[in-house]
């Protein structure tokens, strides 16, 4: 029993051909039974009203109700329940539809989005910017493509100009002799009819004399100008004033489809996109409730009119009840067929913010992979950057700049193999680069040499995934953690004035005695180190530690991975991260790993992007919504430049540390080797350690390695070697109390030890 309205209003494309809307009309008597009737009786009583009958789709003619009855005795007799269908007698029948109201103007108005008053590019720099620098261009091109072809126009106009001669004395003389008339007079002549005949040819010589007047003065005027050249100039200007008058009369004298000069620009005209061309589109995919609304006359409706956005058309759309836009988002490239445009142009995103039924649907006039980005401003020399401004990162379907603020965020990139990662990573820290205090640390576990341009800047660089690799960077992210730990005590005893919210902020990051510039960490490639048999573990806890503390404290972590999955993106980095960069992925699974937990039900889906789409993706976390944005791509080349600039800027700083200054990583002194460090702690006599006292000992034996190190942390470095804490008797040195607590034994280390060698 619905207990809706059912009456949907008309849509911008105009009232339905087969006018209002017969909700009721259907002759299906399972779906109107008279109950049915009266619980529908207080719809909305504006379209059916003073319809007796009504003609179905199916061709029959069926009664209908007014639908303004607001009480059951309203209802016409003959719409009243059958007496035994009817409720038993007594019983009350009550109406469960609201009685219709009309909104008010204040109503409607007051929630209306107010249209702006000028045009966007008279309001916005940056897009009158844009219309300038498109006309200036547009221009000096066409001027330059004609004037290198003068030398072809003028010789070819000339030699046109004897047969343009030719057709506009031709066209002279038969206007002059009123040649359009010439048929109707011979007609006349044909069926002897001597009265019209004569008469035509009377008005004919009438016009003949007007016409002839004029043109003699011209050829009068014409010959005294001849005249006059002849006698009074030189034959040099003659003779140029003669080809300079052939070649004007062969130019514009030449046929319409032959002109002399051919065009600058080759425009292509993308075609409006229209309301019917919309529904026509989405009918065709194939989606159950949409199709099922439409056959029971049902329209999607637009709350908006279509309108120009930026260089393309954008369609608010409200599917009918029980559509999502998801359903439509999914089937991208069914609707870009549908709409005869190049996937890349065709762009639906839902608008969850109104309802999950609505559809914003941009179609752009040039497939957006292929569109030419503007340049980006952040590639000018001497450009510079403060990180904990936002920055331009890419640019959206409508080549709008996007901006990220890589301050105070952790972020993951996610796609599938070949859709832009690294360029995009590399990007981000080209951006961090150009921060001359930012502390850079660059890592390409791919090990093709993508992130090398950054290398003349980073503190820290590492490629490939060899063992000393690994080994080198996994003491590198141990110093980092430490200079974290640092960072939290400093934070801690700034005074309340200095820093109120508890976290760097750039005057912090200015003070050189407190050592707080950004530092940014970039990792392509991630799941080699969360995956790595020996240092996984323990990378992961850097990085979630990293992605959890470190914003606060100017510390961002960027990881990409080609497998956005648990084991690849651990749960504690991926539900931490603020930035989520998502280009093409295969499933719901792994866009939500990325993008975060319920965005593909929300219709922000990854999966639809094309193969084509390289470095397009959603950016969530800048900005209330995630949205569609096109990296910038930088070849190793530009990127390179780009770094030099930065590394001249940071030398002038003098901030060229670690890798770039040529600092090599002492990997032999920061090797840890936590199962032999643990014996050594034990001491003669002792059998058995809690895991609080080890870690005690470990931190006063090398403070530098292990200093902040909890039980936690100890069982996760000896989990490689076999080695797991137990329940052990032991005695508190402070209280003397024996207890059973968690701890090794000194035998399970030394097997453990044997073992290993
Ligand atoms: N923003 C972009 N605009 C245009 N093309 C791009 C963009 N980003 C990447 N590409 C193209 O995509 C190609 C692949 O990029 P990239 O190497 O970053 O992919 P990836 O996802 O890191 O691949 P892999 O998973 O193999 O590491 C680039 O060589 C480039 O041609």
């Amino acid at each position: 029993m619905s207990t809706t309205a059912d009456h949907t209003p008309e849509s911008v494309n105009g009232p339905d051909p087969e006018g209002p809307h017969v909700v009721n009309s259907t002759p299906d008597p399972s779906t109107n039974t008279p109950a049915d009737a009266t619980v529908n009786a207080t719809g909305d009583g504006a379209v059916n009203t003073a319809t007796d009958t009504a003609v179905t789709r199916a061709g029959n003619v069926v009664p209908i109700r007014p639908d303004t009855a607001r009480t059951p005795e309203e209802i016409p007799e003959q719409d009243r329940p059958a007496a035994d269908d009817a409720a038993e007698p007594g019983t009350v029948v009550r109406l469960v539809d609201p009685p219709a109201t009309k909104a008010t103007w204040w109503e409607s108005a007051g929630n209306a989005t107010a249209r702006p008053l000028v045009a966007r590019w008279l309001t916005s720099a940056e897009e009158f910017k844009s219309r300038a620098r498109f006309l200036v261009r547009y221009a000096a091109h066409t001027f330059a493509f004609h004037a290198l072809r003068v030398p072809v126009y003028v010789p070819t106009a000339f030699l046109r100009s004897f047969g343009a001669t030719g057709r506009l004395v031709a066209r002279l003389r038969a206007w002059v002799f009123d040649a359009e008339s010439h048929p109707v007079r011979m007609n006349a002549r044909d069926r002897s009819d001597a009265e019209l005949y004569m008469k035509l040819r009377e008005i004919r010589n009438e016009t003949v004399r007007r016409r002839m007047g004029p043109v003699m003065v011209g050829v009068v005027v014409l010959l005294a100008i001849v005249y006059l050249c002849i006698t009074f100039v030189t034959p040099f200007w003659n003779w140029t004033g003669l080809v300079v008058a052939m070649t004007l009369v062969g130019w514009w004298g030449a046929p319409a489809d032959k002109p002399v000069a051919g065009r600058a620009v080759d425009s292509v005209k993308t075609p409006k996109l229209t309301s019917s061309m919309i529904e026509d589109a989405l009918c065709s995919l194939g989606i159950g409730g949409l199709n099922q609304a439409y056959a029971k006359g049902k329209r999607i409706e637009f709350p908006n009119p279509i309108a120009r956005d930026g260089d393309g058309w954008r369609a608010d759309v409200d599917l009918p009840l029980g559509v999502t836009a998801g359903d439509i988002i999914a089937k991208r490239d069914e609707l870009s067929s549908a709409l005869r445009r190049q996937i890349g142009c065709v762009w639906p995103e839902g608008d969850a913010k109104v309802h999950e039924g609505r559809l914003v649907l941009w179609v752009g006039d040039v497939d957006m992979s292929k569109a030419k980005q503007k340049p980006w401003p952040l590639a000018k020399p001497g450009a510079t950057v403060d990180l904990f401004k936002a920055q331009p990162f890419g640019t959206d379907q409508r080549g709008r700049w996007v901006p990220i603020t890589l301050m105070f965020a952790s972020m993951v990139i996610g796609a599938v193999p070949r859709m832009g990662k690294t360029v995009t990573l590399r990007e981000l820290l080209l951006i961090a680069a150009l921060d001359p205090r930012a502390v850079l640390y660059a890592y390409d576990l791919k090990g093709t040499g993508d992130l090398s341009p950054l290398s003349q800047c980073a503190h820290g660089y590492g490629v490939g995934d060899d063992p000393e690799d690994i080994e080198r960077m996994v003491v590198e992210m141990r110093e980092l953690r430490e200079e974290m730990r640092r960072r939290t005590k400093v934070i801690r005893n700034l005074p309340e004035s200095v820093c109120p919210d508890n976290k760097v902020t750039p005057e912090l990051a200015a003070r050189k005695d407190l050592r707080l510039a950004p530092i940014v960490v970039g990792v392509d490639e991630c799941q080699v180190w969360f995956e790595h048999p020996e240092h996984g573990e323990e990378l992961e806890e850097i990085c979630t530690d990293l992605v959890k503390r470190g914003p606060a404290l100017g510390i961002t972590l960027i990881l990409a991975t080609q497998r956005p999955d648990a084991k690849s993106l651990p749960t504690g980095i991926s539900a931490n991260a603020i930035l989520r960069f998502c280009l093409k992925v295969m499933g719901q699974q792994a866009n939500d790993m990325v993008l975060g937990t319920s965005q593909y039900k929300s219709g922000v889906r990854a999966t639809m992007f094309a193969r084509s789409d390289r470095g397009i993706g959603y950016l969530a976390g800048e900005g209330d919504d995630a949205q569609i944005v096109r990296s910038v791509y930088k070849d190793a080349t530009d990127a390179k430049k780009i770094a030099a600039g930065a590394r001249a800027r940071r030398e002038a700083l003098g901030n060229i540390t670690g890798y770039a200054a040529g600092e090599a990583v002492d990997v032999e002194t920061a090797r840890l080797d936590p199962l032999a460090d643990t014996i050594a702690v034990f001491q003669r006599g002792e059998d058995k350690l809690w895991s609080d006292a080890i870690v005690t000992r470990l931190a006063e034996l090398r403070p530098g390695q292990y200093r902040g190190w909890t039980a936690q942390n100890l069982a996760t470095a000896l989990k490689p070697y076999g080695v797991k804490p137990k329940q052990v008797w032991s005695t508190d040195p402070d209280t003397g109390k024996g207890a059973n607590r968690n701890g090794y034994t000194r035998d399970a280390l030394t097997t453990a030890k044997n073992n290993r060698a």
